[in-house]
């Protein structure tokens, strides 16, 4: 087996600059996001109802033991199997009945059993609870036949979580399996951060909103739907969203008005090499700066990331596919570095259906669809003979992006790539 991109390497290959030497390879773009871009500062408190989706500003300590107290897994009836003398049958008389939601008083003390329900605390002297359909009831005892393990069916205070650990690490966003571990934690009010305040500019004169009337030359509007779609599932506040026209002035102004309320401005469109690109031209004109602007890949080569003011600013290409795969790769990345969230995903390794022929020069990231597993374990991907920067119809049937190294030309089939799958957002 081949290896042709080791996950480990520290480049994907798009670091051989035989090409356009304005450009950056992903890799270090993504270096230049995680090393100058900073977590905005503003944090709130928040009651865990309230907290989903949101990035953790300070680690969750547990306030208490999980479980508080040693309590039955079973219904069933606990005992002290310290008082089962012989080799049985025993008879013990059920002395107590202790539901769960119910403080115990009255111990298991020698010979007898108490009944008990899941979850209830196990009494006093008690060190075992036996499944109800491991005895017989007659009255007020119960036969018992096999003699249990001490530690049967009873869950130990403490041994889910040791009160005072830490259950979650600052920067964790709370899904589902986080809030759940606040919740056993006991912290019913959190520390997070605050949402980014998004401003997203969508230019372009031809761009018509989607579905509606539009004239010859003109196109729906792709870009604005699919961001902010992709905004609302990364919980952030949209507090501006704009089309704006291919003319200087006009994004001038809208840029410096939406760069004053927001903590990041997107752009789609424009920032491209001709003379009706305006982007660029307008954020140097309200004295922005670049981190970077150009990466040598395909599609999205012009993306560009920078600051317009106090406003971070993300430049995305006007073809909506270069403008998603921009958006999943620097985009989410960004939202990441800007929210305080820990690192991105990593990449993982598939195995391709088919040979590859393509041209060098850039990397590429493909769209490409997880098609099953091969002989050996490895999951497998399909994806087309070329990546399509305007076609998104190419986009829903794809799980994610396969990298392709800037320098390879061909790949047989079976090639293991690298694979980044798309997040919802
Ligand atoms: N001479 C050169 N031309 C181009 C180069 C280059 O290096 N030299 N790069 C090409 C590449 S690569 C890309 S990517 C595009 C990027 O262009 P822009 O970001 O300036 O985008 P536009 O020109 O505004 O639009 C490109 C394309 O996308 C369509 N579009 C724009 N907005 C939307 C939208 N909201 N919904 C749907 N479709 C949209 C637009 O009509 C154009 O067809 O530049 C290449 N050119
Ligand atoms: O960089 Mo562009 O997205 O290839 O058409």
């Amino acid at each position: 087996m081949t290896i042709h991109q080791a996950i480990a390497s520290p480049g994907c290959g798009c670091d051989s600059q035989d090409m356009l030497h304005s450009l950056i390879s992903i890799d270090e773009a993504l270096a230049r996001i995680a090393g100058h871009i900073a977590p905005v500062g503003r944090t709130e408190a928040l009651s865990l109802d309230h907290a989903f989706g949101r990035i953790l500003a300070q680690p969750v300590r547990s306030r208490a033991m999980a479980p508080a107290f040693d309590n039955a897994a079973m219904d069933g009836y606990a005992i002290a199997t310290s008082a089962l003398t012989g080799a049985g049958p025993w008879v013990l008389p059920v002395v107590a009945r202790v539901p769960a939601g119910q403080a115990v008083t009255t111990p298991v003390a020698g010979a007898v059993a108490a009944r008990i329900f899941t979850g209830a605390p196990v009494p006093l002297g008690a060190d075992s609870v036996v499944m109800q359909e491991d005895v017989l009831r007659d009255g007020d005892a119960i036969h018992l036949s096999h003699r249990p393990e001490p530690g049967l069916n009873v869950r130990r205070a403490g041994s889910d979580i040791a009160k005072g650990a830490t259950v979650l690490d600052k920067g964790r966003r709370l899904g589902p399996r986080e809030i759940a571990a606040c919740a056993a934690a006991g912290a019913g009010i959190l520390r997070v951060r605050r949402r980014l305040r998004v401003a997203l500019l969508v230019t372009g004169d031809e761009v018509r909103r989607a579905g509606g009337a539009r004239e010859e030359a003109q196109i729906w509007d792709v870009n604005t739907p699919m961001l902010t779609a992709g905004l609302a599932a990364a919980d952030v506040d949209v507090v501006a969203s704009a089309h704006g026209a291919d003319n200087l002035a006009g994004l001038v102004r809208e840029l410096g008005d939406m760069a004053a309320q927001a903590d990041l401005v997107i752009t789609t469109g424009g920032i491209s090499v001709g003379e009706e690109d305006h982007v660029k031209p307008a954020v140097m004109a309200l004295g922005g700066e670049t981190l970077f602007s150009g990466v040598a890949i395909k599609p999205g080569k012009p993306v560009s990331v920078g600051r317009i003011g106090k406003a971070h600013w993300l430049g995305l290409p006007g073809n909506p596919v270069s403008a998603f795969v921009t958006w999943q790769v620097f985009g989410l990345a960004l939202i990441r570095a800007l929210s305080g969230a820990g690192p991105a995903p990593t990449r993982r390794h598939v195995v391709t259906a088919g040979p590859i022929r393509r041209k060098p020069g850039r990397c590429e990231l493909r769209p490409a669809t997880l098609a099953g597993f091969d002989g050996h374990g490895r999951e497998i991907v399909s994806f087309e003979d070329a990546t399509h920067s305007a076609r998104v119809g190419l986009l829903s049937p794809a799980d994610g992006l396969m990298f392709l190294p800037a320098d390879v030309e061909s790949l047989p089939a079976g090639a293991l790539v690298e694979f980044q799958p798309f997040c919802q957002s």
